[in-house]
């Protein structure tokens, strides 16, 4: 039999209630039966408590303890708590490790209510719904991303953060998920249960590689339906046709969407009035950074997944979390047409003004302070907002109006910004007026109006304060009344107002004084006169709490009309944060604008590698060196050789990020930059195991330089680094020079190849868009000292045992490798083994190249044209013409 307390399969199945459960067990069963998959947080006093499985698992992963609470239906009830006043903190753990909660409040009023108080779940908090302050990291967004699939390979995808208000739309191909997966990097992802078992391994696999770092939960199929989404889309932007955001034709984006929406909004309790927008993603819009260019280029992680020192550590001085989030999205979302970045060029160079004396330091500083105003306006159309919070963003948007005023006047952005930041006025009022200049943290506390905003309250807390006066009053009259010099008058929350005693003045009480309590040597008294004053007081106190809760509710309900108008101002808040700190990186690290050409080119003039350079300056170990590049049409590709440690890496990847730098609209680190139309930046560079999935260094190494060849274009830009090395020499080294000619003669994309293989430095002589460069190295004795510039021509040798000196490496273990090294360059020179590495290979068999009987009737069949039984018979066609 299965055991008593798996109570969800009947529960979720909305089994009738079982009545040899308890009253409040068959309440907690029914709302739980709502949530199977979610842990239910019942409230129960000053606790949070879980039950059964629930239980088990929040002792589990919370450390908490597992206790029983009696009895229900006969079997034991295992229990687990949290205190309320510590659920955040809970809530924080449990979402760290993927997990989601279903908050469920008392809502009945306990005094009136038969059996058990009434109950609500109020909402669900998940990873990829987070709304909480106290929750969400400051500069990171947490993103709920809605998966679909559509017939024919293809896919929709609806994504939003809740705190943000913009639904983005995209739809791709079954070889392009994985990428579009990556670039989001949800919090969350949801899809349709009925899913291909195919799509759901292939989401395990990315979650087990680490490219998809969240949790997944299947939905409903009915939920993913394109014409309720396409319905919901303009329900919550209140628009007619979706025309104006270019997002009708998007059928499975908008089943994604359906489904995103449904989700949120079940999380939050209610629909989200603040969506002010949908914004679509095309494939071809935005220059693909596919996740190893992410890593290898050390973008928003190292390599071992520190967050700093990462390129954007560096860039992000932004004064607000808002700034900080906007800037990550600019630099993993940089878009291949370049008036955007042309836009924040123009509007940092206005920022920076004639020589750095520009707007920028005036605006940083009164950046300083501002609110989150972007989430607290999100919270507010959640009705989720603190007392707190409304007080920061009362303070914001009187400086707001202050900030517009150092805006450089004639650049266009600029102006735009300057026109958001606009506070509407009412709201600027009424929040100076309602908010408390010190509010309690949460409204039940009461201090959280601001006095003279409501007479009603002021009449009932004027009772509370009149108070003291009150009992002074008394206690003095008392004395006189009993000649009892040392009675007193007081108070406490347990047995309210009465008058103190002590025991050598008892004989002294008068008649109409009622015995309250006795302690060891006094005794506590009440009298009519005080009982009635109780009565007062004390509902005085509860009208005014219930006075504060109602005129909160009524302030959120006047806040709701400003919640576009606050939430245009937050972005443009954001906008300018990050203008701001690009302007300040600029100066402060000595960057230039660069400039955009029509024609293919990336020309930089004295580069450098922003992060190495800072580490360098950081540790005070030397100026970096800077290198210039020239790459166009006639120059597609360098060969870069010299020794380990030279610098080959630093180089190549600090033309991809000035390229990334240049493309997202920030200034550059270098004297001059000229950069073409760009689509993409592949890097395949260094080499990690990866051992989860089963794939080794060379394995990896392959499929990546693979994925590399089927996707780059002229347009792209291409670092390999030491490609073959994870083999043989000679199954490397052959390799090596097969991906150099492809590169080269078909991809034709902006390509530096360093490598170690010194037979490659002779594809330039019949491969005519390469040229060979190297790092420079000089010799003093038996050392090497790295000069790190980048020069014409091949390098003369590879000081691979120089530099093993240097790391340390015992001397006789060099001895024996130069002996070895001189022995072997001894036998090449003898055997002369000669190999023409760039000769084109021959041309394949012809006879093996024709498509086989199986292959040709394959091609004339569409599996999606057929029925179950068609494909049977079509495969036992297919088996007889293999025989
Ligand atoms: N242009 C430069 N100016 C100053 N220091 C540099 C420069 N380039 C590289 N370095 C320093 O040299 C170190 C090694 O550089 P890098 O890893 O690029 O060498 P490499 O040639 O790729 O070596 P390997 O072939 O072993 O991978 C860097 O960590 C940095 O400290």
């Amino acid at each position: 039999m299965k055991p008593r307390n798996d109570f969800s399969a009947a529960a979720a199945a909305g089994a009738a209630p079982d009545k040899t459960h308890t009253p409040m067990m068959q309440q907690y069963l029914a709302l739980k039966a709502q949530y199977p998959d979610t842990l239910l947080l019942y409230r129960m006093g000053d606790f949070y408590e879980l039950f059964y499985a629930d239980a088990e698992k929040a002792a589990r992963l919370l450390d908490i303890t597992l206790t029983q609470r009696g009895h229900s239906a006969g079997q034991p009830i295992p229990m687990a708590g949290v205190p309320f006043h510590a659920l955040d903190n809970y809530l924080a753990r449990l979402i760290r490790l993927g997990e989601s909660a279903a908050i469920c409040e008392q809502v009945g009023d306990p005094a009136s209510s038969k059996g058990p108080v009434e109950r609500k779940v109020v909402r669900v908090v998940t990873p990829g719904t987070l709304t909480d302050a106290e929750l969400l990291p400051d500069k990171a967004e947490a993103l709920l991303l809605a998966l679909h699939q559509g017939p024919r390979g293809r896919y929709g995808l609806a994504w939003a953060s809740v705190t943000q208000g913009l639904v983005h739309l995209a739809e791709c191909t079954a070889q392009g998920l994985a990428d579009w997966l990556a670039r989001i990097a949800p919090s969350e992802l949801i899809y349709s249960a009925g899913c291909s078992t195919a799509l759901e391994n292939q989401l395990q696999a990315l979650r087990h590689s680490g490219t998809l770092a969240c949790p997944l939960s299947p939905r409903p199929d009915w939920q993913f339906d394109s014409a309720l989404g396409e319905r919901k889309l303009l329900e919550v932007l209140g628009a007619a046709s979706l025309h104006a955001w270019n997002a009708q034709d998007l059928p499975l984006a908008h089943a994604a969407a359906a489904a995103l929406l449904a989700y949120a909004e079940h999380t939050q309790g209610r629909a989200l009035s603040h969506i002010h927008g949908v914004q679509v993603q095309r494939d071809d819009a935005l220059i693909d950074l596919p996740p190893a260019t992410r890593r290898n280029l050390e973008l928003v992680k190292t390599l071992r997944g520190d967050d700093a020192p990462t390129l954007f550590s560096l860039l992000d001085t932004c004064c607000t979390g808002m700034g900080s989030r906007l800037l990550k999205t600019w630099l993993l979302t940089p878009q291949r047409e370049r008036s955007a970045a042309r836009a924040r060029l123009a509007a940092i160079t206005a920022l920076r003004g004639m020589d750095g004396d520009g707007a920028w330091k005036a605006l940083r500083a009164a950046l300083q302070g501002v609110s989150d105003v972007e989430r607290i306006t999100a919270r507010i159309a959640l009705r989720q907002v603190r007392p707190r919070e409304l007080l920061a963003l009362g303070r914001t948007l009187q400086k707001t109006e202050l900030l517009a005023q150092d805006l450089p006047a004639q650049e266009p952005y600029l102006m735009q910004i300057f026109a958001a930041l606009q506070p509407p006025a009412a709201c600027v009022d009424l929040l100076a007026r309602a908010i408390a200049p010190e509010p309690a943290a949460l409204v039940r506390d009461g201090g959280v109006i601001a006095p003279g905003f409501d007479a009603e309250l002021d009449e009932l807390r004027a009772i509370q304060t009149g108070c003291d006066d009150f009992l002074l009053d008394l206690e003095g009259r008392e004395k006189a009344r009993t000649g009892i010099p040392n009675l007193r008058v007081q108070f406490n929350k347990v047995h309210g107002f009465y008058i103190e005693v002590t025991g050598s003045y008892l004989e002294r009480v008068p008649a109409d004084y009622r015995r309250r309590q006795t302690l060891k040597n006094a005794e506590r008294f009440i009298t009519p006169e005080l009982k009635a004053f109780e009565d007062k007081a004390l509902s005085a106190q509860e009208r005014a709490l219930a006075r504060e809760k109602w005129l909160y509710e009524q302030l959120l309900d006047q806040l709701q009309p400003h919640v576009p108008a606050l939430t245009r101002l937050a972005q443009a808040l954001a906008a300018l944060d990050v203008l701001c700190a690009l302007a300040e990186r600029s100066l402060t690290l000595a960057w230039c604008a660069p400039q955009f050409a029509p024609e293919p080119c990336i020309e930089i003039e004295a580069g450098r590698h922003p992060v190495v350079e800072a580490r360098l300056a950081e540790t005070s170990r030397g100026a970096f060196i800077a290198n210039h590049t020239r790459l166009n049409a006639n120059m597609r590709m360098q060969i870069i050789t010299g020794p380990n440690m030279g610098g080959k890496s630093t180089y190549m990847r600090q033309v991809a990020l000035i390229v990334l730098l240049a493309s997202m609209g920030s200034y550059v680190p270098a004297r001059a930059c000229r950069l073409g139309p760009i689509d993409a930046i592949h890097t395949r560079i260094g080499a990690a195991d990866d051992l989860a999935n089963a794939q080794s260094t060379f394995m990896l190494e392959m499929t990546e330089a693979a994925q590399i060849l089927h996707s780059a274009t002229p347009h792209s830009l291409v670092l390999m680094d030491e490609i073959g090395r994870g083999t043989s020499t000679f199954d490397g080294l052959a390799l090596a020079s097969g991906i150099a000619t492809h590169l080269h003669d078909k991809t034709r994309a902006f390509t530096l190849f360093a490598t170690h293989y010194f037979e490659l430095t002779e594809l330039p002589a019949s491969a005519r868009h390469a040229v060979n460069v190297h790092v420079s190295a000089a010799e003093s004795g038996s050392d090497i000292v790295f000069l790190h510039e980048i020069q014409p021509g091949p390098a003369s040798r590879s000081y691979g045992i120089q530099v093993a000196k240097l790391a340390g490496m015992p001397a006789a273990v060099l001895q024996h490798a130069r002996h070895t090294l001189a022995t072997l360059e001894e036998r090449a020179r003898a055997g002369q083994l000669q190999v023409d590495l760039f000769a084109p290979p021959p041309e394949p068999d012809t006879a093996l190249a024709a498509p086989s009987a199986v292959e040709e009737a394959l091609a004339t069949i569409d599996p999606d044209a057929l029925s179950p039984r068609e494909a049977l018979e079509a495969l036992y066609r297919l088996k007889r013409l293999q025989e």
